[in-house]
């Protein structure tokens, strides 16, 4: 069975060593020959073209010259107001006994905004600590809502997170989020996000969103909705 699997290389000692799976595509193995023969991270033949549409996406995001500040709608809720959740069937605004974040997420000054929430156990990734993906939706939907004091409506076309520290759960979550820059239908936004009222952050994310006409948007998707 193992030579099988390696029949393009050598067989070595460690083909039968546990872990199998951790040593499987190791450095040292390429080193003594013990190719497999279907190697993933073996480059196929010819140059391989960078993916423009991907590089476009890419990180160091930021916000370009032409800019301007954002506007805050005269509408908007007041400093230290909650603001309403955009959709009753969003996972990000419905409460954690109803399958969501529980997130509440109040009015600042300008076009800032400031998340609460507390990291429930079912938001666990490693041991002790939120799952990345769980963090990455809370920073979404947080900067999501700073577009809301401009009343826009908008949807996320690109977001990036720096995880700096673990975030244990149950832990009390502070973020505090903003629109830097508007450019036509752009939005760029920002956030931090605070552990227990700790004074340097423990991650923080940047964000594109595009502003929608959500009539036009989801016409041919909200029928996929299980809350109508
Ligand atoms: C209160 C609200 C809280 C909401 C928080 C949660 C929000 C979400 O999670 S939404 C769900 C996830 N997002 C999505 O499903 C969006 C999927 N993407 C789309 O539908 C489309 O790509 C959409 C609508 C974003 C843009 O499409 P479209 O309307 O055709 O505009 P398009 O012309 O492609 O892009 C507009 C501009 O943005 C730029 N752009 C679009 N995507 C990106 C990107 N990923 N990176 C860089 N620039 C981008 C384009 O280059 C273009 O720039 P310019 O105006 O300078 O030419």
């Amino acid at each position: 069975m193992v030579s099988r699997r390696f029949a393009v290389g050598r067989r070595c000692s460690m083909d039968t060593f546990p872990p199998f799976s951790r040593l499987r595509w190791s450095p040292v193995r390429r080193r003594r020959g013990c190719v497999p023969a279907h190697d993933p991270l073996r480059r196929p033949a010819g140059r391989v073209e960078p993916q423009l549409d991907y590089l476009a996406m890419t990180s160091n995001w930021t916000v370009p010259g032409e800019a301007v500040s954002p506007v805050r709608h005269p509408e908007a809720p007041a400093p230290g107001e909650s603001i309403p959740a955009h959709w009753h069937g969003c996972f990000g605004c419905r409460g954690t006994g109803d399958g969501g974040l529980g997130l509440d997420v109040r009015a600042g000054e300008g076009a800032e905004v400031t998340g609460e929430i507390v990291v429930d156990p079912a938001f666990e990734g490693g041991p002790g600590v939120i799952h990345g993906g769980v963090l990455s939706s809370v920073f979404d939907e947080v900067m999501g809502f700073s577009a809301k004091l401009l009343a826009l409506e908008v949807v996320t076309a690109h977001l990036e997170v720096d995880f700096r520290s673990p975030v244990p759960v149950r832990s009390a979550l502070t973020v505090r989020a903003r629109v830097d820059g508007v450019l036509g239908r752009k939005l760029y936004a920002s956030a931090e996000v605070y552990v227990n009222g700790a004074a340097a952050p423990a991650g923080s994310a940047r964000a594109l969103f595009i502003t929608i006409d959500q009539a036009v948007h989801f016409r041919d998707l909200v029928g996929n909705s299980t809350r109508i």
